[in-house]
């Protein structure tokens, strides 16, 4: 039997405007499976802001529970701090929190047992914890000037292999490596992409892309998608452009 897997679309707030972040997941949010907030709001806003784009989502999202929020924050540093860190997010019960991958075992076990302590303790959802292999912005040319020998995707299949044996949920990995990563792990692990550009978008900073199309046939769980979104003059109409493209894949 093969798998269906629905790939969801969790549209990328970056900016550091508060009222126009809220607008923005406002109109959003009916038409994508959730929001990703990341450095640029949080630095700004912090818990207080996360707090009003969760009512904003909740507000018009019609299922109960925390609203469907990717909290972004790449956390890298010491097994101890990155525990500290993770308890101190996880109150806003996000849908997904993040670490780096290249942190080490050490560290990501101690943010996944501190997600899931804090989540028993306080009775809360517990977020996935997922690793951040290779940033979808670096090429292979980019980890050679970084004395990182190893081509993108072994680098991201062995960070991957890492994380699953840390327990995480799953990766944030380029849509590039989606085949290879369900080879090797399988279907049960989350796998979270951004480096998605429709054929109508710039590709800016990003080097390792897909179409949305190209990433949901390959398995992607959720598609990580900021400025073809937010940028366009439209940014529902385009959010509903790429969920029809995704349906027709
Ligand atoms: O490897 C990574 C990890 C995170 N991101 C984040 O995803 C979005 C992508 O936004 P676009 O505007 O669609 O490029 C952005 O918030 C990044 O911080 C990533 O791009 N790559």
């Amino acid at each position: 039997m093969k798998l269906v897997r629905k790939s969801g679309v969790l549209a990328a707030i970056d900016t550091a405007d508060l009222d126009a972040a809220a607008a923005q997941a406002g109109r959003l949010g009916p038409s994508v499976a959730g929001i990703k907030l990341g450095l640029e709001f949080y630095m700004a806003h912090g818990a207080p802001g996360y707090r009003r784009i969760a009512a904003t989502i909740a507000a018009q999202k019609s299922t109960l529970g925390p609203a469907p929020i990717f909290l972004d924050l790449k956390f890298h540093d010491i097994p101890n701090t990155v525990a500290g860190a993770v308890r101190s997010v996880a109150p806003l019960e996000p849908l997904i929190l993040n670490v780096h991958a290249s942190g080490g075992k050490t560290m990501m076990r101690a943010a996944r047992d501190a997600a899931a302590e804090s989540a028993e303790k306080f009775n809360l959802r517990r977020p996935k914890v997922i690793g951040v292999t290779v940033l979808t912005s670096l090429d292979d040319v980019d980890l050679r000037r970084v004395g990182q020998a190893v081509p993108a995707r072994d680098q991201v299949l062995r960070l991957a292999e890492l994380a699953r044996e840390s327990e995480l949920d799953g990766v944030v990995c380029s849509p590039q490596e989606i085949t290879a990563l369900r080879e090797r792990l399988g279907n049960d692990f989350l796998l979270v992409t951004p480096g998605i550009r429709p054929d109508w978008a710039a590709t800016g900073d990003q080097k390792r892309v897909m179409t949305p199309a190209e990433a949901a046939r390959a398995g992607a769980d959720y598609l990580v998608i900021g400025r073809p979104i937010t940028a366009d003059e439209d940014p529902a109409g385009a959010a509903g452009r790429i969920v029809a493209e995704i349906d027709a894949a």
